[in-house]
């Protein structure tokens, strides 16, 4: 288990009280045109405009780690299945719009036993990823959305892994239909 300390000054929740006083006692009004140039993290060495974190939460081998590792490095983790341990992260930073946005993902361990662990780490959190497998009935009913609003006004998405292993392919309205009834 791995955790390390969010820059908090870097993020684009930063307040703007932060700002310092103008020699008046005034605060400066806030510049417009282009977003200033990207500032370094303190922790990963990375450079960005803002940051969010983003929590992959979903049963033990729906495939979070390999969603991560394959958006991070572009590389599929096939083979043997070692199933994380508590939690773990990386960080990532997008250019959307001329904006570096930094995404840090979290990887959380779907055994059972590390829940309570995990589910600390869901607070702050600006978006969950909730996936299963397509290929896993359980997995779908076992997403628990009720369970992920604390009143934090978190992002929720569902995401279905290994279509290719399925014969069937989810349709955007056959999602949200099964998301009322259950899967067929
Ligand atoms: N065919 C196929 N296999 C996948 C896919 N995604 C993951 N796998 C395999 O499924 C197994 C589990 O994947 P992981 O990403 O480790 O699963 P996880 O959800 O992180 O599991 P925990 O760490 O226990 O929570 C691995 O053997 C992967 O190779 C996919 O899209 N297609």
């Amino acid at each position: 288990m791995s955790r390390k300390k969010t820059p908090r000054s870097k993020g684009a929740s930063a307040p703007a009280a932060s700002a310092p006083l103008a020699a008046n006692g005034s605060r400066p009004a806030r510049p417009i045109g282009p977003p200033p140039p990207a500032r370094p993290s303190l922790g990963g060495g990375d450079f960005y405009d803002v940051a969010f974190k983003v929590m992959l939460v979903g049963d033990s081998g729906v495939g979070k780690t390999c969603l991560l590792v394959r958006f991070k490095d572009g590389a599929f983790l096939a083979g043997t299945f070692i199933s994380t341990v508590g939690i773990d992260f990386r960080n990532k930073v997008l250019d959307v719009d001329g904006v570096k946005v930094k995404l840090q993902i979290w990887d959380t361990a779907g055994q059972e036993r590390f829940r309570s662990v995990t589910h600390a780490y869901y607070r702050d959190a600006h978006a969950l990823l909730l996936l299963y497998d397509v290929t896993n009935k359980a997995s779908f009913d076992n997403i628990q959305v009720s369970g992920f609003l604390p009143g934090g006004g978190q992002r929720l998405r569902i995401l279905g892994t290994r279509l290719l292993c399925s014969t069937v392919t989810p349709t955007p309205q056959g999602v949200e239909a099964a998301l009322h009834e259950g899967p067929q």
